[in-house]
């Protein structure tokens, strides 16, 4: 009998299934919806919510989909991995019923609760103990509501990020993980647990904070009703849950210090492992609760996010006609011009405030557009081209803290599938880029295994994850793509 994991990844533009063969350690089945990007709304300028109902709604026609291509069995499917996308705030009353839309990792509103926080409890605080600014992040969301929204506020039982939401709506059971809690700036690592001063600055009563399981544990098990509903077996364990940037790394088996993933999906990211708890005096970059923490033997998890990547690149291709070109063929027009796309450079932070910009709205922006000189196609390599300039300026500030930047790997998804992309990341940022034949949700379903006990340990979940190619930089592009990013700079430079 097969002995199958499932893993979900719950991102901004789509959720997607994966069925693991934990003995083969290979896909046996998969599946992403919608295929157009999910919608984000934005109610006001700089807001950004999702219905956690579309979540659940996409995490049962995945399920249907990979069960139905896989033809399961019974007693062969032996536990469910989550991840999500990180930050979120979903509040829910004492029926588990959602009271208002998710208010998303990009949504901008809580900037000024964070700052204000900041000043008042003191970088002296902070820093050491929340490794962060409270920033825009899950518990400033939550002020926002207090403030905002008295009325619906009362009313919360209990609020959790995204993968808590599913792990609720598959098992009946409300949880959080020691990651989760430091991604919403409630962790205090100094005391290794709720940061008592955060939540006494924002008002907040700790009763609304889900208890914490491990990111490897059971953390309940899936009901008769969610069975039904999904078409599997009741009882199946949750047994892994992380923010999909910390599972990015757990995907590519990074884990240990000096050890580096990437991605490039909605947000674009760079994610460094230290023992140490570093961390950015200005919170441009953030420190987390890596999956792999204990107290005893600590790994944080060093975070780079940019907020406006492939939402970028999905906007210029629904003003291309949307369902009419496909990314591929985006990659082929952007790949007809030179490096430098003649001049013309692409400001991506368009998605919200961007942490690298000290939570600034700067907004998105073409610089040195000539209508006579440039088609869609230099607009095409400029905004791959800009998505990665921004990326190189948060790798530098990563390299100030410390982190050594010289290997890097990333799944063959999202962005990294661009030639282009992978080219102009190798060689502005100077680094040697491995892609691995693996996602997300192929990574969450490893960490079930784990956290089933059906793995031993990284080793064996990772045995069958393979290494599908490496990327060098080459001396003569290097030149060229530093020219790149100068001019970036100098764009850059005219609007903030
Ligand atoms: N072949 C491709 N070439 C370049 N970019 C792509 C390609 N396919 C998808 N993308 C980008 O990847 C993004 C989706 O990535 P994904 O990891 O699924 O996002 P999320 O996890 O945020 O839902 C899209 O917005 C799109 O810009
Ligand atoms: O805010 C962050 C990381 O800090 C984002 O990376 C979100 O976690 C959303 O991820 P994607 O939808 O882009 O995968």
């Amino acid at each position: 009998m097969r002995r199958l994991l499932i893993g979900y990844d719950i991102g901004s533009s789509s959720v997607k299934a994966t069925l693991l063969d934990a003995d083969t350690g290979k896909v046996v089945a998969s599946e992403g919806l919608p295929k157009v990007e999910m919608p984000i709304n934005a109610p006001q300028k700089d807001w950004a919510e999702q219905d956690p109902e579309m979540w659940w709604e996409y995490i049962i026609d995945t399920t249907k989909s990979i069960v139905a291509k896989a033809g399961i069995k019974k007693g062969e499917l032996k536990a469910i991995g989550i991840s999500y996308q990180m930050h979120g705030l979903v509040c829910v009353d004492e029926n588990h019923e959602v009271i208002r839309p998710a208010i998303i990792w990009c949504d901008s509103r809580a900037v000024g609760i964070g700052n204000k926080a900041f000043e008042e409890l003191g970088e002296e605080y902070c820093l050491p103990s929340l490794l962060n600014s409270p920033g825009n992040f899950t518990a400033s969301k939550l002020k926002w509501v207090k403030e905002n929204e008295p009325g619906l506020y009362s009313k919360i039982h209990k609020i959790m990020l995204p993968g808590d939401y599913i792990a609720m709506k598959l098992s009946g059971e409300i949880k959080t993980s020691e990651t989760g809690l430091s991604e919403g700036i409630f962790w205090d690592f100094k005391v290794n647990g709720l940061s008592e001063k955060l939540l006494g600055n924002y008002g907040i009563d700790k009763s609304l904070i889900a208890d914490v399981v491990p990111s490897f544990s059971e953390q309940g098990k899936v009901t008769k009703k969610a069975a039904e509903i999904l078409g599997i077996e009741e009882g199946v364990p949750i047994t892994y849950r992380a923010g999909d940037q910390p599972n990015n790394a757990f995907s590519l088996n990074v884990l240990e210090e000096g050890e580096l993933a990437t991605t490039a999906g909605t947000s674009g990211t760079v994610y460094g492992v230290s023992t140490k708890p570093v961390y950015d005096p200005k919170s441009r970059v953030n420190t987390f609760v890596h999956v792999n923490h204990r107290q005893e033997n600590p790994h944080y998890g060093v975070l780079l996010c940019i907020n406006g990547t492939g939402i970028l690149n999905s906007w210029i291709k629904k003003l291309l006609g949307g369902e009419s070109v496909s990314y591929p063929e985006m990659n082929d027009l952007a790949q007809e011009t030179q490096i430098g796309a003649e001049g013309l450079s692409f400001i991506p932070f368009g998605n919200g405030v961007e942490r690298i910009m000290q939570n600034q709205a700067v907004g998105a922006h073409m610089m040195g557009l000539n209508l006579l000189q440039h088609d869609r196609r230099h607009v095409l390599r400029a905004v791959q081209e800009g998505i990665v300039s921004s990326l190189k300026y948060g790798f530098d500030i990563m390299k100030d803290m410390g982190l050594n930047l010289n290997t890097v790997k990333a799944g063959k998804a999202n962005m990294f599938l661009s030639p282009l992309f992978r080219e102009a990341f190798v060689n502005m940022n100077e680094v040697v880029l491995e892609l691995y034949d693996t996602d997300g949700a192929q990574g969450a379903a490893r960490g079930a295994g784990i956290g089933a006990g059906i793995y031993s340990g990284a080793e064996q979940a990772f045995a069958g994850l393979e290494k599908l190619s490496s990327f060098e930089p080459e001396t003569s592009k290097v030149e060229a793509y530093k020219e790149v990013y100068g001019n970036w700079q100098q764009a850059l430079g005219r609007v903030i």
